[in-house]
């Protein structure tokens, strides 16, 4: 059993069967998706919208850009499940907890899943509005002791040390990849990089943002390792699409305020320093604009899992 178990699956799969059509009830793909981001929902066809509190074992999230419904219905004419809203541990939520609608979507027997979340950039070569392909991770929680895998195994069917090197699933990279290909995006549209996570609820510090940078992150983000996490302990096929948001506040150089007042007092004219923060809203916003590009993406990529392509099943 987990920590804080026991977990509700007989429970929370028995209502499903009752409020789920047959034709929904094997999703070949599972959704989770990130702020702003659940506008997926909207083009599901024959959709179920289930309502998280309907679900033992699932929480609220209480963060606003996620809704909490738990959506089934065909992407083309492939079955899929989608989290419209997740849960991250700054709401107060057990890391047991944020990941309980992953090991479901597993036992309804998902294979392949699209994780999405918002992200800010830190690296300098990213441009608001692009989506990283996301190839690996920095989680300095799981380094320290915050693991959604800490504790007593499931079963032992579980393995006790899981390799996560290869977390994130080539040929589904490979299926975006294509995907933008179809859809005639430009090249700038997408790009490849590492996902730093973080507990949030805090944006970072400047001094933060370079020292992610300086370990080779690419983005920053308050969600989706803990997801992986337990997708790849159920032997899922992983992918996440990280929408860049916003730039991480990482001024050139730090800007003196001794020399400033100095400057002045020796009468010198100086040019104001104004210094910028990160909001939801601007995360928002993003999502708001950018959630067709990342609809029409995942699901292209539904399609040719659909379809059998790419090696992932
Ligand atoms: O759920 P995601 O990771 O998409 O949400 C991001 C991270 C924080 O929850 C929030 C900060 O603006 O957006
Ligand atoms: N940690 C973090 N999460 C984000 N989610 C969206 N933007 C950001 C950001 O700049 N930092």
């Amino acid at each position: 059993m987990h920590p804080d178990a026991p977990l509700p699956f007989a429970e929370t799969l028995s209502v499903l069967q009752t409020l789920v059509p047959p034709k929904l009830l094997s999703p070949r793909v599972g959704i989770i998706c990130g702020s702003g981001l659940s506008g997926l929902g909207g083009s599901l066809k024959e959709v179920v919208l289930i309502s998280y509190d309907r679900l033992p074992g699932f929480v609220q999230s209480t963060v606003p850009g996620h809704k909490s419904f738990l959506a089934f219905g065909l992407i083309g004419s492939v079955p899929v499940v989608a989290m419209l809203g997740r849960f991250h541990p700054y709401e107060g939520h057990k890391l047991s907890s944020v990941v309980y609608p992953v090991r479901v979507m597993a036992k309804m027997g998902v294979k392949n899943i699209i994780i999405t979340n918002a992200a800010g950039a830190l690296n300098p070569n990213l441009a608001v509005g692009t989506i990283v392909v996301v190839h690996d991770h920095i989680a300095l929680p799981n380094l320290t002791g915050m693991n959604p895998l800490l504790g007593p195994q499931i079963d032992s069917s579980y393995s006790r040390f899981l390799p996560i090197s290869d977390a994130y699933s080539r040929s589904l990279r490979r299926l975006v990849f294509q995907a933008a290909h179809q859809l005639s995006l430009d090249r700038e549209a997408l790009a490849e990089g590492t996902y730093a996570w973080v507990s949030g609820p805090t944006y970072e510090t400047a001094a933060e943002g370079r020292f992610l940078r300086a370990a080779g992150a690419d983005v920053v983000g308050m969600s989706t390792v803990p997801e992986v996490l337990a997708a790849r302990e159920e032997g899922m096929n992983v992918m996440v699409l990280s929408l860049v948001t916003n730039m991480v506040v990482i001024p050139e150089g730090y800007k003196s305020v001794r020399e400033e007042v100095e400057a002045e007092l020796a009468g010198k004219v100086t040019e104001a320093v104004v210094d910028e923060v990160v909001s939801h809203e601007e995360v928002l916003t993003l999502g708001r604009e950018k959630g067709d590009l990342m609809k029409a993406l995942v699901e292209k990529v539904v399609e040719f899992i659909g379809n059998g392509n790419g090696g992932a099943v």
